[in-house]
């Protein structure tokens, strides 16, 4: 990352928390993440407070967030917080890493450190006092299952092989309740997760998320690697025991579900007759309270010679057969006309980009919209000719689980 270090200006250190509550008095853009298996917790601060709208080129970027709606014509909407102020810290919270870009300016900087001094506002306590507001549940059950009825229907006809449908939940959050404890809840509970916590201030929205797919990572090394994610089942049996990941069984459903997904990625791959690529799976993976069936991807772009395969994949790929269907516009199709509703940032694609060299962005799932102290979770489930719609709604209720049950909500 392209830094300035000067004796004058330096940020004074902060905690975590006091940082991201300055970010937030401020107006300014902040995202804060923890890499799947990692413990360092990253923290980027954008100065500019502006809406910055762009097509997510990795060779391009400067060093910041990228944050896409699952809408996203020609990729040139994808929101980009640009990485003025970045923090690492460690496990235990202490700051072993601090960098200013040289796009920040001086007085900012300033500004931001005068207001992270004033540490007047005590630390909001982490209350578990969940209001559920869910009065609306049942006619959101009959909307989504009706969608699942017309899909099967449709697909029978052979419009279409496989969409994904989604729902929303909504939940009241506690008094006070405190993202950034949130984000620390959902780090130790899921250490294999992408977790993020993202704050738009030109919505007047945080996003907080727990996610376990790739859509593209490209590492200092030059290695990409992408996935596909699709099929699912509890990771518990009926008795509350633990399945283990060999004694998982799957169905035929939910292996084509998931063959329609790699099919996806390996087109993808030929339509830049790209065959260098290595292919892994299927296995099944354990994601917090579900299972799921997992293929990896990877190529090494050093040896291939190809070094903007990340950002050409990224163009192909968004969106994904795991989030959207197959064939890919008619599904699209089908779900902007009867899912009825705007999925916004969910299934759409979030991540760091240009940090120290590499770029990891994940599809934006398990996730929960957080305007003042109402959430808004947001669920979806492949259908495909087999699909069963009350087994269909019980699946997003399950993803729903995978953030409610970790905050206690
Ligand atoms: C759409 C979601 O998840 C996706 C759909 C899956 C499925 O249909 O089995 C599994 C993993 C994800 O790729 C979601 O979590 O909202």
């Amino acid at each position: 990352m392209e830094t300035v270090h000067t004796e004058n200006i330096s940020i004074r250190t902060h905690s975590l928390s006091n940082l991201w509550r300055t970010a937030e008095r401020g107006g300014y853009p902040a995202a804060l993440w923890r890499l799947p298996r990692a413990s360092e917790k990253q923290l980027i601060i954008d100065l500019s407070s502006e809406d910055r709208r762009l097509k997510a080129d990795l060779e391009e970027l400067p060093a910041g967030f990228a944050i896409s709606p699952f809408l996203n014509p020609e990729g040139e909407q994808t929101r980009f917080l640009r990485a003025d102020l970045y923090f690492s810290f460690d496990a235990e919270e202490t700051l072993i890493a601090e960098e200013i870009t040289a796009s920040a300016d001086f007085w900012r900087i300033q500004a931001f450190e005068d207001d992270a001094d004033d540490d007047s506002e005590d630390v909001p306590e982490y209350h578990l006092k969940p209001i559920p507001m869910d009065g609306n549940a049942g006619s959101e059950r009959e909307k989504f299952e009706e969608a699942v009825r017309q899909a099967v229907t449709e697909m029978k006809l052979g419009a279409f092989q496989k969409v994904v449908l989604s729902r929303r939940k909504w939940v009241e959050l506690p008094a006070r309740f405190d993202h950034v404890a949130a984000f620390h809840r959902l780090c130790e509970t899921y250490p294999n997760a992408f977790i993020s916590l993202v704050s738009l201030p030109e919505s007047g929205c945080v996003w907080l998320g727990a996610t376990p797919e790739v859509l593209v990572s490209q590492d200092h090394q030059g290695m990409f690697r992408t996935m596909s994610l699709a099929g699912t089942q509890s990771a518990t049996d009926a008795q509350q025991q633990p399945v283990s990941l060999e004694h998982a069984r799957w169905s035929d459903k939910e292996i084509e579900e998931h063959a329609l997904v790699s099919r996806y990625i390996i087109e993808c791959f030929k339509k830049i007759r790209l065959r260098e690529y290595q292919e892994s799976g299927p296995k099944t993976v354990k994601a917090g309270n579900l299972l799921h069936l997992r293929t990896d991807f990877q190529v090494d772009t050093q040896a291939v010679n190809f070094p903007q395969l990340g950002t050409v994949m990224l163009d192909l790929l968004h969106p994904t057969s795991a989030v959207c269907g197959t064939p890919k516009s008619s599904a699209l199709r089908f779900i902007e006309h009867y899912e009825n509703y705007d999925r916004s940032y969910y299934s759409g694609f979030l991540g760091p980009i240009n940090i120290h060299n590499e770029s990891h962005l994940f599809v934006n799932l398990r996730t929960m919209q957080m305007e003042g102290d109402q959430a808004v979770l947001y669920a979806g489930a492949g259908i495909t000719e087999n699909s069963i719609p009350e087994q269909e709604w019980h699946e997003t209720e399950m993803k729903c689980q995978t953030l409610l049950a970790a905050l206690a909500l």
